[in-house]
Order: C-alpha cells, then sequence, then structure tokens
C-alpha cells in the first residue's frame, strides 16, 4: 500500500509537467568542480530549450542542474529520495516531493521526461542511466534519448561494453550507439533537441498523447 500510494503521489505530482528532460549526476561533485558549471549549463540550455529540468534534487550534480534551471527562469523538479544521511532538496528545485523507494523514483523519473542528459557519477548515476538504457533496449519506452556528457569519463565505459558485453555477445551493437557521448552542454542540448524533434516527426501526436496520459493519470489518482 506504501508503494501504490508513492507512485500516486509521484505521477500526480508531475501529471501537469510539460515537456521535460532528467538529469542524473554524482551526489558528490563540488561546486568548484568544472564540471559543476557544466551541470548549470545543462540546467540552463535545456530550459531555454522549452523543456522542464527534473533532477534527483539532491546535491552535486544535480544541484546544478537545478540551479542552471531556475536562474534560466524554468520549472527545476527534484525527485528526492528518504536517505539515512538525510541531505534534503536542494534550493535551487521549484517543484519537488520525495521518495521513500528508489524503484518508484526512477519510474517517475522516465515516465515523465522525454529523454535524460547524464553528467558523470557514480553508482547512482549509473544505476540511473542503465535502467532508462533498458527500458529503452527492451522497447518499454520508445524515442528516449540518452546523452552522457563528458568524453573523457565515458568513453572508457563504453569501451568495455564494445570490448567485452559486445564481444560476448550479450548485448547488440545498436545497444552500444544507443549511448550518445558528447563534451558540455551545447553537444548535449543539440543532440537532445534532434532527438526530440525525430521523435516528434515520427510520432506527431507524441507530446500530446504523453501530456493525455499524464492527465488521465492525474484524473485516476484525484
Ligand atoms: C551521497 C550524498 C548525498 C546523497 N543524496 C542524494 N539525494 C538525491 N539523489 C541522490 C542522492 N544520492 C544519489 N542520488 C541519485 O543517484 C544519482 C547520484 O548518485 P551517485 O552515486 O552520486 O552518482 C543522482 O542522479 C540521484 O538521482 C553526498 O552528500
Amino acid at each position: 500500500m506504501r508503494i501504490q500510494s508513492e507512485f500516486i503521489r509521484g505521477f500526480s505530482a508531475l501529471a501537469e509537467l510539460g515537456p521535460a528532460i532528467s538529469v542524473f549526476g554524482s551526489a558528490r561533485v563540488a561546486t568548484d568542480d568544472p564540471a559543476y558549471q557544466v551541470g548549470v549549463d545543462v540546467g540552463r540550455a535545456l530550459v531555454e530549450e522549452g523543456f522542464a529540468v527534473v533532477t534527483g534534487g539532491g546535491p552535486g550534480a544535480m544541484e546544478a542542474a537545478n540551479k542552471g534551471a531556475r536562474e534560466a527562469g524554468g520549472v527545476s523538479v527534484g525527485l528526492g529520495i528518504e536517505l539515512p544521511f538525510e541531505t534534503g532538496l536542494n534550493p535551487y528545485v521549484t517543484t519537488g516531493m520525495n521518495f521513500r523507494y528508489f524503484f518508484v523514483r526512477k519510474t517517475v523519473f522516465v515516465k515523465y521526461t522525454q529523454g535524460a542528459v547524464v553528467l558523470p557519477g557514480g553508482v547512482g548515476t549509473l544505476d540511473e542511466m542503465f535502467e532508462a538504457l533498458t527500458l529503452v533496449q527492451t522497447q518499454k519506452v520508445n524515442h528516449y534519448p540518452i546523452v552522457l556528457v563528458g568524453a573523457d569519463f565515458w568513453e572508457p565505459l563504453r569501451g568495455w561494453m564494445r570490448e567485452t558485453l559486445l564481444s560476448r555477445g550479450m548485448i547488440a551493437a545498436a545497444d552500444v550507439e544507443r549511448l550518445r557521448i558528447v563534451d558540455g552542454a551545447d553537444e548535449a542540448l543539440a543532440f537532445i533537441r534532434e532527438a526530440h524533434a525525430a521523435a516528434l516527426e515520427a510520432d506527431p501526436e507524441d507530446v500530446a498523447k504523453v501530456r493525455a496520459q499524464q492527465l488521465n493519470d492525474q484524473e485516476a489518482t484525484s
């Protein structure tokens, strides 16, 4: 029951959200780390393109993306998580909620966004990135671009995926290509823009359908 109500709360909280992009990334990046500024730039660029920004609402790269989004005057969402060492939502979140369950939160991330920008991070970031990739690989989610920012950080991972996973037949070549690696906010945004336009062209009613589904969810829960 607790799990069910958390799904309902999550769906209700974001039911009115328009086009949005998830931003995943390390909770531990300091504000003076160059990676923090990349997060700020990503948040700002997404808002200027018309997207809401959805992060884990915590510190580090999440805070950076929320900061960029908020300073650009956009919708800055934080899907926080209750942890033994509570950090709370960062001050740049304009729409927030806290989850008890990681798996509910991950569902909300993918359900209410049209793609993901992944900044360098640790196991939490990898978990979120591979969750999204699994859903795309299995076609549970379509037209969901995943862009990894920071070639020096991400290329070794993609190399391992090619040299170990692909060469042993555990993934397909297309799966490796599903992860686009770029440097900087401008390149990330260019990919998201291109992928979003392609999604709309492939299915012009896509955004309208997502919106209608969100409104249905809201009605079902109210
Ligand atoms: C460890 C620290 C803070 C933890 N607080 C978090 N708050 C919100 N979301 C979090 C937190 N920690 C992890 N996440 C989620 O995972 C990703 C980051 O994990 P990583 O292991 O740091 O890469 C992130 O996208 C969040 O969704 C420090 O004080």
